[in-house]
């Protein structure tokens, strides 16, 4: 009699494999990037898209982004968030650079599209963004990025350059086994309409240039890509 082996044991999570890529050309100048569906996930379709950079450094650590959807900023270019230029600048970098882009599919900070909508329809009332999810009786941010370091292992991404201005990512990454080495900030892009929300980040400890939201509120413009900085 043949004995199947269990896929996971309870409460264990299954194993993440990489199914066969793609290479798709991206933007005008088709920047070749490699696509990486996974089996093994939480059932949802999240990506993983190498980059081979036209200026990699072998010596240093792999350049990484995790970038949670937004449908609303990085398709249509919602001026109620940064998260269109954010992903630009990383698409720019990782071009540049190579490395990884891991596009999770955690909408909204996780509580999906309708919920962020019905959010920003709180906030249009006057609560901030972390207070419209509880307000729907929603986690403030319910992102697992354990997810995201099953991915990077699974490909082989072990040893990091993390591309973020959020504390959380970094902590999570290395709770769950992945060396982030050294970490990059994002740019801050200020419109007329996302000040209030990057002033909620800001109070929620992300690693926002404050000077860059009052530059911003005098009419000075947009920080640009952020610095780089080791990781103690
Ligand atoms: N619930 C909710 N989600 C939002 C809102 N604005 C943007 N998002 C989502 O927030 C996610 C982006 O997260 P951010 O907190 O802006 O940035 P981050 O990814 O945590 O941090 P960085 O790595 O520094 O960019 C995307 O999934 C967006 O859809 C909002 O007002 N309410
Ligand atoms: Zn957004």
């Amino acid at each position: 009699m043949t004995h199947l082996k269990p896929i996971a044991r309870p409460g264990e999570p299954m194993a993440c494999k990489p199914r066969p890529s793609v290479m798709i050309p991206l933007g005008p100048d088709g920047i070749p990037a490699e696509f990486i569906g996974f089996d093994g996930l939480d059932g949802l379709e999240h990506i993983a898209i190498r980059f081979a950079g036209r200026n990699p450094d072998p010596k240093r650590p792999t350049l990484v982004r995790l970038h949670s959807e937004c449908l609303t900023g990085d398709v249509f270019s919602s001026r109620r968030c940064d998260c269109g230029e954010q992903l630009h600048e990383a698409i720019a970098m990782l071009a540049e650079e190579g490395g990884v882009l891991l596009y999770l599919r955690q909408e909204g900070r996780g509580i999906g599209l309708y919920a962020k909508l019905d959010a920003y329809r709180l906030q249009d009332q006057g609560a901030d963004t972390y207070e419209a999810n509880r307000l729907l009786h929603l986690p403030e941010d319910a992102r697992d990025y354990t997810i995201g370091a099953r991915m990077l292992q699974a490909i082989g991404v072990t040893r990091i350059r993390l591309l973020t201005n959020n504390p959380d990512k970094i902590a999570k990454l290395k709770e769950s086994g992945i060396d982030v080495a050294e970490t990059s900030r994002t740019g801050v892009y200020v419109t007329d309409v996302n000040r209030a929300y990057l002033q909620a980040k800001l109070r929620h400890h992300h690693l926002l240039n404050p000077l860059a939201l009052m530059n911003a509120a005098a009419g000075q413009g947009e920080e640009g890509a952020g610095t780089t900085a080791p990781v103690g």
